[in-house]
């Protein structure tokens, strides 16, 4: 049986302004991912990844361009600005989890008050059983129940992660996009983060769009990837085909700069998850 679509994004573009300079951050990209699936979309810094997946969430509008998904009567364009309990509903399907995991939460409020605002936001569920499922949630992701009277100022970068993915979770989407969520920790937590992150995405069944410039890891859990530079994809496909048999020139440099040159300062970890990868 074939892959069945879950999103579609077909000609997306954006500029920027800067001190009276354009810069084209996304250059007509389209992209695919089927559902179920978690995609991978790297590129060195600058490269436009963020802003396209800010595009594709719906937090940054596009000059031109569509993202198409199903809706009731066929596929609907959620860039459609005019409609917005498409866009409403869009948003209960989708979550974002960031690399910077504090600026998830308001230093403000506890942990479980942070995790419950989704859910505040876009159902009606009652005050008692938010509180449960935010529990629910922290146990999920390894945290004790403690957890959820503490504020982010009193976690650890990777407990802060761990709850960010647990806030992600609470209105159970089904479509998560995850930019950089390791590049801000240790390397020995970027392993427990990504375990935790891989057993929940399959077990959830949950689509994702995993954004890195990090090869070696990004080719070490997404079977297909696609690979920005300058704002376009040079190439997409099958995760093995590219880094065997990849056509662009900048990914042969990155495979390179990644899997030769690096290969000496790679973490045990990455070395083992790229190797078993390939
Ligand atoms: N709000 C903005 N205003 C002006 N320029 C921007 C803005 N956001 C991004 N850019 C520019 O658009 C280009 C693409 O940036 P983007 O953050 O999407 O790249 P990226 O591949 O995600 O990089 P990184 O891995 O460093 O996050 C860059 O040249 C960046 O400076």
């Amino acid at each position: 049986m074939g892959e069945q679509e879950f999103i579609r994004a077909e000609h997306i573009n954006k500029t920027f302004s800067k001190q009276g300079k354009k810069i084209k951050a996304v250059d007509d990209v389209s992209l695919e991912l089927y559902r179920g699936e978690c995609f991978g979309l790297i590129g060195e810094s600058g490269s436009g990844k963020s802003t396209l997946a800010n595009v594709i969430a719906g937090l940054e509008k596009a000059d031109s361009g569509a993202v198409y998904m199903d809706g009731p009567g066929g596929k609907i364009n959620l860039l459609d600005a005019g409609n917005r309990k498409i866009q409403k509903e869009y948003c209960q399907k989708r979550q974002m989890i960031f690399q910077n995991p504090r600026l998830s939460f308001n230093p403000a409020m506890t942990i479980g008050k942070g995790l419950e605002e989704g859910v505040r936001y876009y159902t009606k569920i009652p005050a008692a059983r938010r509180k449960e499922l935010a529990l629910e949630n922290l146990e999920l992701v390894g945290l004790k129940r403690e957890y959820y009277d503490r504020h982010s100022s009193e976690l650890s970068g990777g407990e802060c992660q761990r709850a960010a993915i647990a806030r992600a979770l609470m209105i159970e989407p089904e479509f998560l996009i995850c930019d950089e969520i390791t590049s801000a920790l240790d390397v020995s937590v970027q392993a427990q983060i990504m375990s935790l992150f891989m057993e929940i995405q399959k077990k959830k069944k949950m689509t994702c769009l995993f954004i890195s410039h990090d090869l070696a890891l990004v080719s070490s859990i997404c079977n297909r990837i696609a690979v920005m530079y300058n704002g376009k994809i040079v190439e997409s496909g099958d995760t093995k085909q590219i880094i065997y048999h990849s056509s662009s020139n900048y990914t042969q440099k990155l495979l390179q700069s990644v899997f030769f040159a690096d290969r000496e300062t790679m973490t045990r970890y990455e070395r083992k998850k790229m190797e078993s990868s390939i």
